[in-house]
């Protein structure tokens, strides 16, 4: 029997499931990080952890993106082919696109638009964040079932892939990879891997394996029953004793699952994939059958732990519109700085276009010096708010343009991840510093500012040139003066003493 799905019910299934995952974090998600944040004695991971829990109760609370990174939306459909769509004027990806659109121009919740068209030349906005990344299989039944996940690209950016030689070790390579991953994807989080299949099979296979829940300390629990569950648990033992941790401040949790899918392969290799996924774990599933749109179910606000992060009382102030040369030399790395007054943004684009303008001999349209920079890309504010969520983007992105930026009087910069080792010497050259704000933690960071207007580059939209004024925004210094860098020197110690004290996630 042929059943009609309408076309509406789609679309409205689509949004309303995007608008959901922009503000709840899926419950398996928060009980693992609950768990995690139980079991972690590195007090910065402990902290960064308490912040993400803080936010992401917060979102569910005020229905606002838990990250500002509010993702490229991914759907996977398994269509029945018992159904017909009652409007075959439009594509099923110009269908799911409609609810995208809707989801992401939502008045109230209005989500970050952040796909460019044309990704090789002009990188434009297409100002709705569409296209969506679609993968559609027919099934045998009378049931569309859909699982929509909006991926962070900090996250996606950290995906690996290797055509292993058959005999090669599938977690030896995960080691390897790991450090190389950095903090950029917003650890803790999940690993989704794939094994076997073609090359494009592969990594679709990890991307797939991320939209499984979080189980880990059930299979734990109740032990392995195949390879594959074998494998995971190994996996997931000797990533978390690699001592990277939340944000890759040292710890216990780097990881809270790992989900493997696979497929047969030729005879001749063995591609792997891995795709993580960061703290703004972000995915739905749902199913039509014809009787209407389907829309989730709201969780129980006392299911997050009960836990509430507030800045550190011993923090130092800092007050950035009087900020000197000297003030920043007398930050050691580690420190944690409650930033007050005024600082300008800027990300990716506007850093490519700076450099462009720099070698035309061009005016910036804003002067750096005895400035400090804050990489980010907010969302749009609703309501009362200034600005909406704000957290940091991957600073490690901007290494290459680190000196430019401190040939023009930067005094600091602010952002999320690890500095590679050139900046790390261009931040130590030039007597500066880079400071650490938490990735995940985007709402909560976003009231720490009180002002924002937009000072160049408009045209980038969130890209532009912001000047927020904040009061006591919370930042850790991750790299000083000196080039002493955190994120090389934690994770060592906590690797250490895992291996010497037997500490471990206990999930
Ligand atoms: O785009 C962003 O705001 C952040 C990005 O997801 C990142 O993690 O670097």
């Amino acid at each position: 029997m042929t059943v009609t799905i309408r076309t509406a019910d789609l679309i409205d299934s689509v949004a309303d499931a995007l608008q959901f995952i922009s503000y709840y974090h899926p419950m398996d998600y928060i009980r693992a990080l609950g768990d995690a944040y139980r079991a972690e004695q590195s007090p910065a991971a402990k902290d960064a952890i308490a912040q993400i829990l803080t936010n992401s109760r917060m979102c569910a609370e005020g229905h606002r993106p838990i990250c500002q990174d509010t993702g490229i939306v991914n759907v996977f459909v398994e269509w029945g082919m018992d159904c017909v769509l009652d409007d075959t004027s439009r594509s099923l990806q110009q269908v799911v696109d409609e609810g995208v659109r809707r989801a992401y121009l939502h008045p109230d919740n209005k989500l970050r638009a952040s796909v460019l068209a044309d990704p090789a030349f002009t990188r434009r906005n297409t100002k709705d964040n569409t296209p969506s990344v679609l993968h559609v299989t027919l099934v045998p039944g009378s049931k569309v079932s859909v699982d929509v996940a909006a991926k962070g690209g900090g996250s996606e950016n950290k995906s690996k892939f290797k055509m292993m030689n058959p005999s090669d070790s599938i977690v030896d390579w995960v080691l390897e990879m790991l450090p190389q991953m950095g903090a950029g994807w917003c650890p803790p989080g999940m690993l989704g891997i794939g094994i076997g299949g073609t090359a494009e099979h592969c990594v679709l296979l990890a991307k797939q394996a991320l939209m499984e829940p979080i189980d880990m300390a059930q299979l734990k629990l109740r032990g392995p029953q195949n390879d594959i569950e074998a494998l995971r648990i190994e996996i997931f033992d000797k990533v978390n004793a690699l001592g990277i941790g939340a944000q890759g401040l040292g710890g216990l949790s780097t990881i809270l699952d790992v989900k493997i899918m696979d497929a047969p392969c030729h005879a001749a290799g063995k591609p792997v994939a891995m795709i993580p996924n960061c703290a703004a774990t972000r995915h739905a599933h749902f199913t039509l059958d014809g009787s209407g749109p389907s829309y989730l179910e709201a969780p129980k606000l006392d299911e997050w732990p009960d836990v509430n992060w507030t800045p550190d009382t011993a923090a130092k102030r800092v007050d950035l519109d009087t900020l000197t040369p000297a003030d920043v030399q007398g930050w050691k790395h580690g420190d944690r700085l409650l930033l007050n007054g005024k600082m300008l943004t800027g990300r990716d684009a506007a850093h490519k276009r700076i450099a462009d303008m720099l070698a035309k001999g061009e005016e910036l349209p804003v002067s750096f010096r005895g400035r400090v920079i804050y990489y980010v890309g907010p969302v749009d504010p609703v309501g009362e708010e200034v600005v909406g969520p704000a957290g940091p983007t991957t600073a490690t992105r901007m290494d290459k343009f680190m000196r430019m930026m401190l040939d023009q009087g930067l005094l600091a910069c602010v952002g999320k991840a690890e500095r590679g080792p050139a900046a790390t010497e261009a931040i130590k050259d030039h007597k500066s510093a880079y400071l650490m704000a938490v990735g995940g933690a985007a709402y909560l960071v976003a009231r720490a500012i009180k002002g924002s207007k937009v000072v160049g580059f408009e045209d980038l939209g969130m890209e532009a040139i912001y000047e927020f004024e904040v009061a006591d925004f919370p930042v850790t210094v991750a790299v000083d003066s000196d080039g002493a860098n955190v994120h090389t020197l934690a994770p060592l110690v906590w690797r250490d003493r895992i291996a010497k004290e037997g500490l471990l996630q206990p999930a």
